[in-house]
């Protein structure tokens, strides 16, 4: 296909229909310069999230009269979650999704189908089972959520600047690694308290979205579940390529800061 000209193959292609279907043969499948996972990984399912979020909470004004505290609170959440991503777009680049694997089911359906329909499902709940939502419990809810953004946002700018410009003022301070390939390992700020801390706190953030719709359903904690098994696999991955790019240095990491991603527990 002339078109297709710009494609590579996937870091690992083993030959295996099944394998490749769901995890892509294309690292990047591209027409010229416009990629197609890097496209999806961002606009259609964050944008589509947010905007399944909006109708909803436009349902439930015409059905009973104004939208839910409750409603406000998931759709600010993670509006503030997309925005966040969308402002930082160029840092999905370093994620193995883009680095590693290529563009096959599970990232096509993932991104495009996935986020949007099963990420809105806190809201779609609100809208069939109205929780009325005091404002004490509200201000706990919202500081949970600031404290998860934050520790997200720290963790992933301290390392984003760090690895764009390690002399950087911000994080020129901080105590590192060397390894053999020349790159160095945060190991103080938020690198040196857990290995994982960008996945402690979008957990911390998982957890407020849920937490507007009560405790009486098991539904709205589907994504917080779903996160955890997510984000534990992907530490699993995403240290054995770390094992494999830095060897000693990692052991090194993992002896200074033992916990992966919640410190004292796992
Ligand atoms: N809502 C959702 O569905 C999902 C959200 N996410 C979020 O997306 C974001 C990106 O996640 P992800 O791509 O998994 O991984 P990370 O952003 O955590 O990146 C991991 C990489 O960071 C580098 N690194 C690890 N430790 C250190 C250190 N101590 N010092 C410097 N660099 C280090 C390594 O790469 P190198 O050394 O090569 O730079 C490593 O491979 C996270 O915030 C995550 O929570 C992720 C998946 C799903
Ligand atoms: C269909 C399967 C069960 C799992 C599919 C996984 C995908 C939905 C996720 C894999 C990595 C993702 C990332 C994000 C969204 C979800 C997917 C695509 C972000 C774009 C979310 C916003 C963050 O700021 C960055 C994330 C990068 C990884």
């Amino acid at each position: 296909m002339g078109v297709l000209a710009c494609t590579s193959p996937s870091h690992y292609s083993p030959g295996n229909p099944i394998y490749d279907f769901f995890l892509g043969r294309e690292l990047n499948p591209r027409i010229c310069s416009f990629d197609f996972k890097y496209f999806c990984e961002l606009r259609p399912g964050l944008i589509g999230w947010v905007l399944i979020n909006l109708a909803l909470l436009m349902q439930e004004a015409e059905l009973r009269g104004s939208p839910s505290l409750a409603m406000w609170l998931v759709n600010g959440f993670q509006l503030l979650y997309v925005g966040d991503a969308l402002w930082h777009e160029e840092a999905v680049l370093t994620t193995m999704d883009i680095i590693h694997d290529g563009f096959g089911f599970m990232l096509a359906f993932g991104d495009l189908a996935w986020v949007p329909f099963t990420y809105s499902l806190q809201a779609q709940f609100l809208l069939y089972h109205p929780e009325p939502l005091g404002l004490p419990l509200a201000s706990v809810i919202c500081l949970i959520n600031a404290v998860g953004y934050y520790i997200f946002r720290g963790a992933n700018s301290q390392k984003n600047t760090f690895r764009k410009n390690p002399s950087d003022p911000r994080v020129a301070d901080l105590e590192t690694i060397s390894t053999a390939t020349g790159r160095r390992l945060l190991v103080s700020g938020w690198w040196g308290m857990v290995r994982h801390p960008n996945y402690l706190g979008d957990l911390i953030m998982a957890l407020a979205w849920s937490l507007p719709c009560g405790v009486s359903h098991l539904l709205p904690y589907f994504y917080l579940l779903y996160f955890t098994a997510l984000l534990v696999h992907r530490e699993a991955r995403d240290e054995q390529q770390c094992l494999q790019k830095y060897g000693l240095a990692w052991h090194a990491y993992c002896r200074r800061v033992p916990y992966r991603i919640v410190p004292y527990i796992y």
